[in-house]
């Protein structure tokens, strides 16, 4: 079978939280903000690209938040945590988007490819915000 393709989920954190964002329609729930790279893209790119897409914001991508999840036979969920370089996010394409700290990530509806993340996320922001 070929490889999947990538699809990047930036996880935003500031001030202690992380951004999570509420896909509409049938196959719905929380998720990072993201999507598809596109051909002769970074990863980089293509994460900063959705977001200013989808929030309107201007963000700075850091390091991996773990080993890729295969979402089903022809895509592939790699999260990236990222900081705020500009700008105050607003839901231009999701039904809502909520600010999240430690005590509130497992009451959300992840979509199941986001679930193996969690841990990785609840650590860092345990810590020091460092990229
Ligand atoms: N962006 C994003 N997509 C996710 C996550 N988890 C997960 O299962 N997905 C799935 C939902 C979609 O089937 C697929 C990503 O599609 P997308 O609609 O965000 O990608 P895109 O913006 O490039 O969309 P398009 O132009 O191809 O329509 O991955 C996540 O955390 N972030």
């Amino acid at each position: 079978m070929s490889e999947r393709q990538i699809v990047i989920g930036v996880a935003v954190f500031q001030d202690g939280k992380v951004l999570a964002a509420l896909r509409t329609g049938p196959a719905g729930g929380w998720e990072f903000p993201g999507g598809k790279v596109e051909p002769c893209e970074t990863d980089h790119v293509a994460g900063a690209r959705e977001l200013r897409e989808e929030l309107g914001l201007d963000v700075r991508i850091g390091a991996s938040l773990g080993a890729d999840v295969p979402i089903d036979e022809r895509y592939a969920l790699r999260v990236y945590a990222a900081d705020v370089r500009a700008g105050e996010p607003v839901p231009l394409e999701h039904a809502e988007i909520r600010w999240v700290g430690p005590e509130d990530l497992d009451s959300l509806d992840w979509l199941p490819a986001d679930r193996p993340f969690l841990p990785a996320v609840r650590h860092r922001l345990g810590e020091a915000s460092e990229l």
